[in-house]
């Protein structure tokens, strides 16, 4: 089989595949033992930037799970890491950042650092040594999208409601579109590096879109996440959690070739939001790995039954895999996917 005859390019140019192409957010990391094993000693971030740690940690759950996508190894921070700015993942909650950028001049300061000048060669070796490894199976490269960017970088670490963020919006919407056009930038080279790298497709996450109004995701969002994302040259994938109320904005104007959906919209309901020309991906629920098999069973069948609506699907979760993941349950759900 020829990469470009792989199921998940396939599905995201809009055909029906034999099988259903099926990947996991979040497949590369902690439900697997054998990262476990491998990240004793380094710290998130470092690993991220050690290329045949990388490499090797983004190709175990090809392996294992037979998933039709490795998805690389790596972090939304990471090209802000390469720019110079101070940011750690605290174990347990996320990235912190100990100088969080919240008036004007932080935004200046932060800004005044060129994303051309970023250096992604330990991202492309990475990249390099897993393409060579995969054969004909794609390699999902991604970024994060300016707002969840912003998220963590204007709040200086994880957050509930995202408050600070969406207020710069309004109480001084020059420096967060200044911030947020940047951020696109920053994220946009990263995808770039990583395409160059022999990656197959990108996903774009903005996996707290949710907390904004629809009118506020128009206005303020949107357009810096369709920068990121215009003109890749790739396959690209748009996803975010709590997008329900906009779920059609997701799709870019058409940039987006594939959207993904939470678990909390059933497929057919999104596929008929989102039109006919564009791929649905997603939308097993999360909390559904911790049931019995038989339980799992039923829900996956729903799923891909629902997902017969759309023009075409990508079977995933609807967020990422919870780190106490029984791993042979997403093995389970790779074989269902392929038998059907
Ligand atoms: C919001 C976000 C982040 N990072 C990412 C997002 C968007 C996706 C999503 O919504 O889940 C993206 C991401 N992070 C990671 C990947 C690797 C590829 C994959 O398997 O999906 C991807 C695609 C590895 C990781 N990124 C992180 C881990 C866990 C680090 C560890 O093993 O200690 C992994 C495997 C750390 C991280 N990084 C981030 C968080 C919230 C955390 C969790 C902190 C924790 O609970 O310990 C920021």
């Amino acid at each position: 089989m020829a990469l470009s005859d792989a199921p998940l390019l396939r599905a995201l140019a809009g055909d029906r595949p034999a099988r259903t192409p099926v990947w996991f957010m979040r497949q590369a990391g902690r439900s697997l033992p054998e990262y476990r094993d491998l990240r004793v000693g380094t710290r998130m971030l470092d690993a991220c930037l050690t290329p045949d740690l990388a490499a090797e940690i983004t190709l175990q759950p090809v392996r294992r799970h037979g998933v039709d996508a490795a998805v690389f190894f790596s972090d939304i921070v990471i090209p802000l890491r390469l720019a110079g700015v101070d940011v750690e993942i605290e174990p347990g909650r996320g990235p912190v950042f100990a100088d969080p950028v919240r008036t004007a001049s932080d935004v200046d300061r932060v800004t005044a650092i060129d994303p051309d000048d970023l250096d992604g060669t330990a991202i492309a070796e990475a990249v390099g040594i897993v393409t060579a490894e995969l054969g004909d199976t794609p390699l999902i490269g991604f970024a994060g999208a300016p707002f969840t960017l912003a998220a963590y970088l204007v709040e200086g670490g994880p957050s509930k409601e995202h408050l600070r963020a969406r207020a710069m919006m309004h109480s001084d919407p020059e420096s967060w579109n200044r911030l947020a056009g940047w951020l696109a930038r920053v994220s946009r080279r990263f995808l770039e590096t990583q395409r160059d790298a022999g990656a197959s497709v990108v996903q774009l996450f903005d996996s707290w879109a949710g907390s904004l109004s629809t009118a506020d995701y128009r206005a303020f969002v949107a357009p810096h996440s369709h920068a990121a994302l215009a003109d890749i040259s790739l396959p690209t994938i748009h996803f975010g959690v709590g997008t329900g109320p906009f779920l059609a904005d997701m799709r870019l104007d058409g940039v987006a070739d594939g959207v993904g959906v939470d678990w909390r919209q059933p497929l057919d309901e999104a596929a008929a939001i989102l039109g006919p020309d564009v791929t649905v991906q997603g939308n097993i629920d999360p909390a559904l790995l911790a049931a019995p098999w038989p339980v799992l069973e039923a829900h996956v069948r729903d799923v891909i039954d629902r997902g017969r609506a759309a023009r075409a699907h990508i079977l995933n979760l609807g967020h990422g895999v919870p780190p106490e993941t029984d791993p042979d349950q997403l093995t389970r759900i790779v074989e269902l996917a392929h038998s059907l």
